[in-house]
């Protein structure tokens, strides 16, 4: 019926729509009367029971139909007064990025806002520790336990911290993923999805929230970061535990009270040190510009004693950074190494000492007797071109230092321009220098010794740390520099007679070679196997220059590395509490 009576709406073909309905009303009210007659013969009782059915149909419908016209309109009217029914947004915010368990900064910069955000009065999950150098029990809350709220202009946010598992290393047989450097023995986990926070918010302030609210996050972490007066050392490498330095796991304050100021080293040289540092750190625009990663190398050579390792934590102190001290004697190859660098954070030192035993990195035998390949064993040029390649792809404000008491024994790798930005030479004390020493040790800027003391250093050469010794002696500036006076004039004798012995030794050595005739036979015998012998006056040039090639074989007259063999590096000479 409705289609027709839609094609009665349509063209000449179809009848019209008048005679239509009147067909259909004629045909209605026809079967209207039919019924009528029809119902005068239904008997009385069966008419009541069904005038009540109907009656009672018609009630229903018309309670239904209000009702429902009465819910319509209430949630109209509901509408008109209260806001759309919010749409959740949930973020997670993973601790490592990529496969490679890289850290995410903002993950580690939401950890630390949000330890200001948690309301004592709805705190769980408390947990105490005490270290060693701790005087008091630390109170930290564990934030799995509980939902985190902050509001932000007028946002409200519920953070959650969920998951546990770290992210395996390929290749480096250990695993990062909890806090701290990576390496330590994992353990077992039920719950097998990566740590995360996850932020709720209302949907339509997403925009908001990526543009301000999570800057906000990074600014007020790096603000209190810059607050705390405790830095991290990290130290040992390969972050395994049984290679002593703490594993790696976490990282000891540094509490190295060397600064600037207290460092003796002539001002203009510490000038352009701190000068230096302060266009590090304020050119991050420049480094993104330029397409360079973001990272400065200094390297800082002189005798022991000298203070490098103090300039690395006046360096840390001034720009409150963390370091972390690689032991380059724990780590075996590119991967181990590239394993403990991908742990490292940003607003970093990383720090090699002594990188002139770096000559023995290859050939140094593994005490866990893992096989050495060609592509595996770790050499200075890998070392460095895992740094720039890890650090050109994922890190921001790195500093690395190395230090050596010997240059002329660097790896020429080293030291090729661009390299290392910056040569620092850590030199014997100055009166300058000793000037600044008196000032930390005796509190004093004066005195009647001074004027000798200073041309008594000027005729040494004497180390800071030497200095800073004698000054220890006593809190009485007379005795201690009295002490100082007595110290520097023993030391110049002293020189004076190594430098007499050392002429006269070089001058009967002279007068021996003058008088002994010159050898042509071999003097190579079994007992100095594996080293050259040289006959006297004949340069160690090639094969050529020997007479009896036969007695100097190739392999035992080319001037080459001492034998290798395991050596034992000085341990870390910065004095971490
Ligand atoms: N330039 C300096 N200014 C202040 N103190 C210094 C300086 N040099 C050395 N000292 C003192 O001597 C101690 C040892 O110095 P430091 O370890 O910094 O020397 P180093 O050059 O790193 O030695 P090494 O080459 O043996 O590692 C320091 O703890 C500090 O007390």
């Amino acid at each position: 019926m409705a289609s027709n009576l839609f094609y009665g709406m349509g063209g000449n073909n179809f009848p019209s729509l008048t005679s239509t309905i009147f067909q259909h009303s004629a045909s209605i009210s026809g079967s209207v009367m039919m019924l009528s007659t029809a119902y005068t013969y239904v008997p009385h009782p069966v008419r009541a029971h069904i005038q009540s059915l109907y009656q009672h149909t018609v009630d229903l419908f018309v309670k239904w139909f209000l009702s429902l016209w009465f819910v319509n309109w209430l949630v109209s009217r509901f509408r008109t007064v209260a806001p759309d029914i919010p749409n959740i947004l949930t973020v997670a915010i993973n601790e490592y990025q990529g496969v490679v368990g890289i850290q995410n900064q903002v993950f580690e910069a939401a950890d630390a806002y949000l330890n200001t955000k948690i309301s004592p009065t709805t705190m769980k999950g408390l947990e105490l520790s005490k270290l060693d150098k701790d005087k008091r029990v630390n109170i930290s809350v564990n934030k799995r336990c509980q939902t985190i709220e902050d509001d932000f202009e007028g946002i409200q946010f519920k953070w959650r911290l969920v998951g546990t598992s770290g992210i395996k290393i390929a290749g480096a047989n250990q695993y990062s993923g909890m806090r701290g450097m990576p390496g330590h023995t994992p353990t077992p986990h039920t719950d097998d999805s990566p740590t995360r926070f996850e932020v709720s918010f209302e949907e339509k302030h997403y925009g908001k929230v990526v543009e301000f609210y999570i800057p906000h996050i990074l600014k007020r972490a790096k603000e209190m970061k810059d607050e705390k007066k405790t830095l991290n050392i990290y130290s040992g490498a390969g972050g395994r535990s049984d290679y002593g330095g703490g594993g790696g796991r976490g990282g000891v304050s540094l509490q190295h009270p060397s600064t600037f100021k207290t460092l003796a080293m002539d001002h203009e040289l510490k000038k352009e040190i701190i000068d230096d540092l302060d266009r590090f750190v304020s050119r991050r625009d420049y480094y993104t510009r330029v397409g360079k990663a973001w990272k400065r190398g200094y390297l800082l050579y002189g005798p022991p004693g000298t203070g490098k390792s103090s300039l690395v934590a006046a360096m840390a102190n001034y720009l409150n950074f963390d370091v972390y001290d690689l032991e380059l004697t724990n780590v075996y190859s590119n991967a181990e190494l590239r394993s403990v660098l991908l742990g490292t954070k940003n607003r970093s030192i990383l720090l090699i000492e002594d990188i002139d035993c770096s000559a023995e990195l290859q050939d140094r035998n593994d005490p866990y007797g893992r096989p050495k390949s060609r592509n595996n064993a770790l050499t200075l040029s890998g070392l460095l071109n895992v740094i720039d390649g890890i650090w050109s792809c994922c890190g921001d404000e790195r500093i690395i230092i190395f230090t050596t008491n010997h240059k002329d024994k660097l790896d020429p790798a080293l030291l090729r321009p661009g390299r290392m930005d910056k040569h620092i030479h850590m030199s014997y004390i100055t009166p300058q220098g000793f000037r600044i020493l008196a000032s930390n040790y005796l509190s004093i800027d004066n005195h009647h010794l001074f004027g000798e003391i200073e041309e008594l250093i000027l005729e040494s050469q004497t180390t800071p740390a030497e200095v800073a010794e004698e000054l220890m002696v006593s809190d009485d500036a007379d005795v201690s520099l009295n002490g100082l006076v007595q110290f520097l004039k023993r030391k110049i004798l002293e020189a004076e007679q190594l430098k007499e012995e050392e002429e006269a030794q070089k001058a009967l050595k002279e007068e021996e070679e003058a008088q002994e005739p010159k050898r042509t036979e071999s003097s190579f015998t079994d007992s100095n196997c594996g080293w050259m012998q040289q006959p006297p006056g004949v340069l160690p040039q090639g094969p050529t220059q020997y007479p009896a090639p036969m007695l100097y074989p190739p392999q035992f007259i080319t001037p080459g590395p001492r034998p290798m063999g395991i050596h034992t590096l000085p341990a870390p000479i910065i004095n971490y509490p």
